[in-house]
């Protein structure tokens, strides 16, 4: 039977409207590998089916900051969420909840060499998904083919060429269907037609499937490509300097850092 409320008892205040959930929410946060944090108080949020930029020089803290969105890194201070739900100092079980919400693809593919191409997109499935295997080998299909690359199922990743190989890594990123994907310097050691080539595949899913993205690049053509937003990092300020679309940071912002880094001229 429901309590009942008497006339001297306090009435319970109204849940507030649920506040509409961002993808990424990121209030706060101090990250760093010992006491000293690489990053201070980084506040951020991101839209739904926005593609937002790390960009700053070297050693500024922008894998640093993916590891601590991704929950691979624990907050030194502040909170992030992730569709909702909260990653940092999650347990286990929220955190798994987590990470079928998202994928990352990590500098180099990092794919399994003794594996093909279809065991490697697969792995994620097999882990997590109650999935038969004829139902797997479909959706492994489909992914390649989101990359361009039907026909490569069978081969293994060292008899494909450099630019296939992280559109593979993409796949595996890509193969539980997540609504935020991660990207660390995902043109890293590619020729320039093959990094454009794998932005464009960016963009086809962007606007295929709406997914959200957050990818860490210092490439200024894939800036201008793929960037919604560039979120500037600087390494003294520990944390974001500039923030917006990168035509309106190259041409109107004050602020030499980033102008240099929009023109590419050195710092002295
Ligand atoms: N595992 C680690 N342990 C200790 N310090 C680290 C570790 N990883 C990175 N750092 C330090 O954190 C700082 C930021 O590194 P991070 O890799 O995040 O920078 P970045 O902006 O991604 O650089 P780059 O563009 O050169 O890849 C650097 O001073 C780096 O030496």
């Amino acid at each position: 039977m429901e309590p009942v409320v008497g006339q001297n008892q306090p009435v319970p205040a109204p849940e507030p409207a649920p506040a509409q959930v961002k993808p990424i929410v990121v209030k706060n946060l101090s990250l760093g590998y010992g006491r000293a944090p690489i990053l201070k108080d980084v506040n951020l949020e991101v839209d739904p089916g926005e593609i937002v930029v790390v960009a700053g020089g070297s050693g500024c803290g922008k894998s640093t900051l993916l590891k601590g969105l991704v929950g691979l890194l624990p907050p030194l201070q502040g909170q992030v969420w992730l569709e909702g739900l909260e990653v940092s100092g999650a347990s286990e079980k929220v955190l798994s909840q987590v990470r079928r919400k998202i994928g990352v693809a990590f500098q180099g593919g990092a794919l399994f060499g003794s594996m093909t191409l279809a065991e490697n997109v697969e792995l994620p499935l097999a882990d997590t998904a109650r999935l038969s295997k004829a139902a797997r080998q479909v959706m492994v299909r489909l992914k390649l083919a989101v990359v361009d690359l039907d026909g490569y199922e069978e081969y293994l990743p060292s008899e494909i060429s450099g630019g296939m190989q992280k559109r593979a890594g993409l796949a595996r990123a890509m193969a539980l269907d997540p609504t935020i994907l991660f990207f660390d310097e995902p043109s890293a050691g590619l020729d320039p037609i093959t990094s454009a080539e794998l932005d464009q595949t960016i963009l086809k899913i962007n606007r295929a499937l709406g997914t959200t993205m957050v990818v860490v690049t210092h490439e200024l053509d894939s800036i201008y490509t793929i960037a919604h937003r560039v979120i500037m990092l600087d390494k003294s300020e520990k944390g974001i300097i500039a923030e917006g679309p990168p035509a309106e940071l190259r041409d109107t912002s004050s602020d030499p850092r980033v102008t240099n880094f929009f023109h590419r001229k050195p710092r002295n």
